[in-house]
């Protein structure tokens, strides 16, 4: 395992003319995180993204690697690599000049660049398609040959732009759980930049959650899921109601939503559907003030006393359970 630098934005900013794409951000990533930078399309973070791996300029402020200011390094001095979307792997070569192909650059000899090649392909474990040319390998495969070729200059922080987005929905499963022990293996840093929720939350230590050019809120992931501070970030996130009571708003979790199943209901309202979804059922109510609420009802209890639409119910919950919102 190799020991990581932490990475720090400082009031990073990106103008494309008139477009604030990323407004003064500022954030610390601690070395060896695996860290998901997560957002509707549009929000700035591929422009982050890109201004870290230095594909992209700086238009104001910096980015910090290690105590050293990497802004107006070329990509290659960075210590930073980069996976792209399309994998942008070379047609012509084969799979292990494709892997080797920074070091070729470097001016690396060839019996040192087939070796490390070989090394980054065992990591991956694609060692038997070496000679193979990428359109021969499916869209899993040549992930994986430009994981290691992104690897095999050692980066300390690996950049990877929406890395599963191609991919069929079941070797997107197989293949975040291959990100993730590749990640906890070498020790350094990923940022992974996702508009999924549940990607996000399958595999970051830290969730960095951006909306309009600004970071809205970063944590754990399971702090960003849980308590989420502004009505972005719960409708984001997903599995939360809004609620806006007389004491002001407050994000609440489906689960932790109830039907009542006596008197003392929090809320009154009218089933407007109910959705069966295997483990629960989300039953959702339109309450005082026209809000939307939904409540997930374990399958077994909603089963024992069914409800329909237009029947009449009471929610609650434990205050407990309640977020304060701040926007
Ligand atoms: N080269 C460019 N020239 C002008 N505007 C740009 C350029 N690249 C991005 N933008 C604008 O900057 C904003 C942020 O774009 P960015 O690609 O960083 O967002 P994103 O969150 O990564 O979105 P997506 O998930 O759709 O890729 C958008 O309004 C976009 O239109």
């Amino acid at each position: 395992m190799r020991q990581g630098l932490d990475l720090e934005l400082v009031g990073l900013t990106k103008r494309y003319g008139d477009t604030v794409a990323v407004d003064a951000i500022n954030h610390h990533f601690g070395s060896g995180v695996y860290a998901c930078l997560l957002g509707p399309s549009g929000c700035g973070k591929s422009s982050t993204l890109r201004m870290i791996a230095g594909h992209e300029t700086v238009s104001d402020g910096s980015i910090v690697l290690g105590g050293s200011d990497i802004s107006y390094l070329p990509p290659a001095k960075r210590g930073t690599a980069m996976m792209f979307q399309s994998y942008a792997l070379f047609p012509h070569l084969s799979v292990a000049d494709n892997v080797a192909f920074s070091l070729k650059m470097k001016g690396v000899d060839s019996a040192t660049r087939r070796k490390k090649a070989m090394e980054m392909l065992s990591l991956v474990d694609m060692t038997q398609y070496e000679g193979r040319l990428p359109s021969q390998l499916s869209g899993g495969q040549q992930q994986r040959v430009a994981l290691a070729r992104a690897l095999i200059t050692e980066p300390q922080i690996l950049l990877l732009d929406e890395p599963l987005s191609a991919l069929d929905p079941f070797l997107r499963i197989r293949m975040r759980s291959e990100l993730k022990r590749l990640q906890r293996e070498l020790g350094i840093t990923f940022v992974h930049v996702t508009h999924g929720q549940d990607e996000a939350l399958a595999l970051a230590d830290e969730i960095v959650v951006m909306n309009n050019a600004v970071i809205e809120q970063a944590g754990s992931a399971r702090d960003v899921f849980n308590a989420p501070k502004t009505e972005f970030v719960a409708r984001f996130m997903g599995g939360h109601n809004v609620l806006a009571l007389p004491q002001g708003r407050f994000a609440i979790r489906n689960d932790l939503t109830r039907i009542a199943t006596e008197s003392g209901a929090k809320l009154d309202g009218k089933v407007t559907s109910v959705e069966f979804q295997g483990t629960h059922v989300a039953v959702t109510v339109v309450a005082a003030g026209d809000q939307d609420v939904t409540a997930w009802v374990p399958e077994e209890q909603f089963f024992s006393d069914p409800k329909s639409p237009g029947d009449g119910v009471g929610l609650v919950w434990d205050d407990q359970a309640l977020h304060p919102l701040s926007a």
